[in-house]
């Protein structure tokens, strides 16, 4: 391995070089450090043509996309929590924030479909190929399907981390909580037997245990739950400290 000697300005083998020579390296681990953050990397370690295209094929997280994918159950307040994060994301600038939630999917993208498990998966996996999407082309993706079973949102995780960020947010908001603040009176419908297979009556939610956070309204505010999820993706790199 060659490394630079910079009194002279010189590159040797490692092997080479006589003892008490001043050298300097920059290790695998410490370029990919520099080409996440953006850091500079010095002329000495590569030509700046070389340089640009490393840079190029591995953007700076700031510049690169990510997906929060919100799942619990309905009236757990995904869509409330997705839309205010939407709009602390688009405060942010830079990327814009789109949102899939399991509403505009369902009219838009999955309307032939029903709520048997090979149904949700379809529906699970189209939102994952979307967002999946959304992430390479540098995008803030916000998704908020009930998404009930692990082995759909494990490979939508494993579809996006491929081009970018992926962060699981469970909306753990107790079902007694949910059923008194759910509007639409589906839950009632589906205690009295008129819905059949309905998540979290008689349909199973199978609590992930992978989420990157876990959030219930009846604890926090909603404000307070899209702190949290800014601090994550700050802790990331993903957006700059404000
Ligand atoms: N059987 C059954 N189980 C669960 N939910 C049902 C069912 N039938 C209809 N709905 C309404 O559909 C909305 C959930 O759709 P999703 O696409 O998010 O579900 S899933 O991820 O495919 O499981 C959800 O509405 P929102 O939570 O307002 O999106 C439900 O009210
Ligand atoms: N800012 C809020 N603070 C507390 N509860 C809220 C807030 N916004 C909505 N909710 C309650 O949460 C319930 C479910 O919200 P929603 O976001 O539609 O759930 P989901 O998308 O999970 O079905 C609503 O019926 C409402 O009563």
């Amino acid at each position: 391995m060659l490394t630079y000697l910079p009194d002279t300005d010189e590159y040797q083998p490692i092997n080479e070089v006589p003892e008490g020579t001043r050298t300097l390296n920059i290790s695998g681990t410490e370029l990919r450090r520099r080409l996440k953050t953006g850091a500079p990397i010095p002329e000495w370690f590569s030509y700046p043509e070389v340089v640009r295209i490393l840079r190029e094929a591995n953007p700076p997280r700031d510049h690169q996309g990510f997906t929060v994918f919100f799942t619990g159950l309905h009236a757990s307040g995904k869509e409330a929590i997705a839309r205010a994060l939407q709009v602390a994301l688009n405060q942010e600038g830079g990327r814009s924030a789109t949102l899939l939630l399991g509403e505009t999917i369902r009219q838009e993208l999955s309307s032939e479909l029903g709520f048997t498990r090979r149904e949700r998966d379809i529906n699970v996996g189209r939102i994952g190929f979307v967002a999946a999407e959304l992430t390479r082309a540098g995008a803030a993706c916000i998704a908020a399907p009930i998404a009930p079973y692990a082995d759909a949102r494990r490979l939508v995780r494993q579809q996006v981390t491929k081009s970018g960020g992926f962060y699981l947010v469970h909306v753990a908001t107790p079902l007694e909580a949910c059923i008194k603040s759910d509007r639409t009176g589906v839950y009632q419908r589906a205690i009295a037997g008129e819905i059949k297979g309905f998540t979290g009556i008689d349909d199973a939610y199978e609590a992930p245990d992978d989420a990157d956070l876990v959030a219930d309204i009846t604890k926090t505010s909603i404000s307070q739950i899209v702190h949290e999820i800014i601090l994550l993706l700050e802790r990331d790199g993903y957006i700059g400290d404000r």
